[in-house]
């Protein structure tokens, strides 16, 4: 199988820079005039990849809201990341793991071994055990064509008082993550499997993306108040890999199969206007 970087970068190609996050929130599923149970979170999600799955270049279930219906939601889970692979879209699962070495040996088998029932294309996963804790799970993605995508600058507020803290080297915390994935990407083409994560609603900062070569999965997007226009103020030339992703923004014009299509094409678009390399400088 070709590797993560390179199936994201077809798809990029193919579908254009757009996610779109499956977050079963209650709220969301008494919108859509479904009851906060099984029934209610499997006809959300299935509902999503039908729409979806065909278009976009990646979904991306968030597992907690799978999670909190017990092991029956996380059986959900597992057909709703079968049938939006099976659809063609790549599925980052958004798990957010981060543990000692031994156990990241545990998630990544569950997560990017690909005879386990939960494999999926990328995970989401925290630094903050220190990044060399994340060895098996970087191992385990590098042998099997999986993707990792580590948190460096996260969209909530209270993400600076870690990221932005300066380590003993004298830069931020978040730049030790970016440019630690930065190294496991170096020569990678056409891109590496490795991402961070960072929100579109960071502002202003001086933390160096640009020896990434690997994506940028890029939340906070619509409801939490980033635009698209953020983000090549935020990346500037990194732009090429960005990955945008919009969760409930999107997920609000359900129920409607049509609905949640024109929400993801309006999204698409913008994002794709926003990241148009400027040709006037
Ligand atoms: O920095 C981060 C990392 C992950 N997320 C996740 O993305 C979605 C955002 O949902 P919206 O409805 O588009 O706000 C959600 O699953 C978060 O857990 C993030 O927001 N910020």
């Amino acid at each position: 199988m070709d590797s993560f970087g390179t199936r994201l970068h077809a798809a990029l190609d193919e579908r254009g820079p757009l996610c779109v996050g499956i977050d079963p929130h209650s709220q969301l599923l008494a919108h859509w005039g479904l009851e906060d149970d099984l029934a209610g979170l499997e006809k959300f999600s299935r509902t999503v990849v039908e729409a979806l799955g065909d278009r976009v270049a990646a979904l991306k279930p968030q597992s907690a809201f799978f999670e909190r219906h017990g092991s029956r939601g996380i059986a959900v889970l597992e057909s709703v990341v079968r049938e939006a692979r099976a659809a063609g879209a790549l599925v980052i699962l958004d798990v957010k793991r981060g543990d000692i070495g031994s156990t990241m040996a545990a998630y990544a088998h569950a997560y990017l071994d690909p005879t386990s029932p939960l494999a999926v294309d990328a995970v989401t996963v925290s630094p903050y055990l220190g990044f060399g804790s994340l060895s098996p799970i970087i191992d385990t993605a590098a042998a099997h064509g999986g993707g990792v995508f580590v948190l460096a600058l996260t969209s909530n507020p209270e993400g600076p008082q870690v990221q932005h803290a300066i380590t003993t080297e004298g830069v931020t915390v978040a730049q030790t993550m970016l440019d630690a994935v930065a190294d496991l990407n170096e020569g990678a083409v056409p891109l590496g499997s490795f991402g961070v994560v960072v929100g579109a609603t960071i502002g202003e900062t001086a933390h160096d993306i640009s020896r990434l070569n690997g994506p940028i999965l890029v939340p906070g997007l619509g409801t939490q108040g980033g635009r698209p226009e953020d983000l090549r103020r935020i990346f500037g030339e990194s732009a090429a890999a960005i990955l945008p992703s919009y969760s409930r923004e999107v997920l609000a014009h359900g129920p409607s199969v049509t609905g949640l299509r024109d929400a993801a094409g309006r999204a698409l678009e913008e994002c794709r206007a926003a990241l148009q390399p400027n040709v006037n400088g």
